[in-house]
């Protein structure tokens, strides 16, 4: 446009830009300037071209903290029904997995309890969810389905992943997970199963409702051979895939995914090295998910020595499901990939944003840098490290997210 003045224009405070390989791309008494949801300034305050009361229609004049990017969770379940607090008590009184399993508890309760659910009613209990990962500075949220498994419920959990984004001014980015676990009208016929996904998955992506498809590629999902077909009706569409990849077994998921030169293998922690060879060789984002490696108490770590070696981009994200990472922040999670995972917290917070973003197909957003995408986050700290340091707590004083005050 051909207005001169930016709407915004943030001082008083450090940047970690991200930009640069190391020392979080910092800068110290730093500026911030945006114009129609693009950053037209990241650099020092010294480096303004002009007084900031004439450059910007609003002057953010910050006593200190921290502006980092936007937080980018690439991995989460977070629309769903009930909980499964349930049989987290059962197992902690003894019962095992494979009992509550046999008893119908698992990923099958939550499916009953998202085709009982109306649409409003699944957007109402999971809005707050959603509102809690932006109130702790995730300014784009990927959501799968995957808890419907038959057209209409799975149409309905894209759908109200479109509405979280809508309600919340965050971009949403929805992943179709129908190949995720088997329902009970298709017990024993896995093929079956996977050629009624195929039936859904053009007549969704055709209402606009498909960013990506991913699926799960494990003993207790669905085969090599099942998420091949899968991806083949993905690439036919032109939509990326992604992967559940090794979670509990090597079964080859993250070379599986890396030759459809997809956008990340998720979970990897029994990855081989060549599954990592194959990662670093397409482009393919590397996502740890330690919520759930912490929930179900895991022994086997990611090949974490591997992927630095082979170069492989680490992203972090929550994982958010009622199962096996009910994590409500995905600051949390960067904390429990550097306490887990020995990850660094610049590792950590790169990996919750310019590898997030990564892992999502976006490359305009995930570091500070004029041009891109106007989402960031001040925080009330007095060094970057704190964000993969602290457990819980509220950090974040304001959310921005395409130059839009958002929490
Ligand atoms: O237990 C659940 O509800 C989901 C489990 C979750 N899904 C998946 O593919 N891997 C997981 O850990
Ligand atoms: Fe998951």
């Amino acid at each position: 446009t051909g207005r001169q003045q930016w709407d915004g224009l943030a001082t008083g405070m450090a940047l970690a830009t991200l930009d640069a390989a190391s020392g979080y791309g910092a800068i110290a008494d730093a500026a911030l300037g945006w114009r129609d949801g693009r950053l037209t300034y990241v650099g020092p305050r010294a480096g303004l071209p002009g007084d900031p009361a004439t450059l910007a229609r609003e002057v953010l004049a910050f006593d200190g903290g921290w502006i980092t990017p936007g937080l980018v969770d690439c991995h989460t379940h977070v629309v769903f029904a009930g909980d499964r607090a349930g049989e987290f008590e059962q197992r902690l009184q003894g019962a095992d997995y494979a009992a509550i399993a046999r008893a119908g508890g698992g990923i099958l309760s939550t499916v009953r309890a998202v085709r009982a659910a109306s649409e409003d009613a699944l957007l109402a209990q999971s809005l707050p969810r959603a509102h809690a990962l932006l109130r702790d500075g995730v300014t784009t949220l990927e959501i799968k389905s995957g808890y419907g498994l038959d057209y209409d419920n799975e149409r309905k959990l894209l759908r109200v992943a479109r509405r979280i984004g809508t309600e919340l001014g965050i971009e949403v980015r929805a992943t179709f997970l129908g190949a995720h676990a088997l329902p009970p009208e298709y017990a024993g016929d896995g093929d079956g199963y996977i050629a009624a996904v195929l039936d859904w998955l053009p007549r969704l992506h055709a209402e606009g409702l498909v960013d990506a498809v991913d699926a799960f590629c494990e003993g207790i999902g669905f085969s090599p051979a099942q998420t091949r077909r899968v991806f083949e009706a993905a690439r036919a569409l032109g939509l990326p895939v992604k992967l559940h990849a090794d979670q509990l077994s090597d079964l080859g998921g993250a070379a599986l995914v890396a030759e459809f030169g997809g956008l990340s293998a998720d979970h990897i922690e029994h990855t081989s090295d060549a599954g990592v060879r194959a990662l670093a060789a397409a482009g393919t984002v590397a996502v740890l998910l330690p919520g759930a490696f912490h929930v179900l108490r895991e022994t086997t770590l990611p090949p974490l020595q591997q992927l630095r070696a082979h170069g492989v981009p680490m992203a972090v994200a929550t994982d958010c499901n009622p199962g096996t990472s009910p994590l409500l922040s995905l600051r949390q999670a960067m904390q429990l990939a550097c306490t887990h995972f020995r990850l660094t917290p610049e590792e950590a917070l790169r990996g919750a944003t310019l590898h997030g973003a990564r892992a999502l197909g976006c490359d305009d957003r995930g570091v500070l840098r004029a041009g891109l995408r106007a989402d960031f986050v001040h925080w009330r700290i007095g060094q970057p490290a704190e964000l993969g340091y602290w457990l819980g707590g509220e950090l974040a004083a304001a959310v921005f997210a395409g130059g839009r005050r958002v929490a």
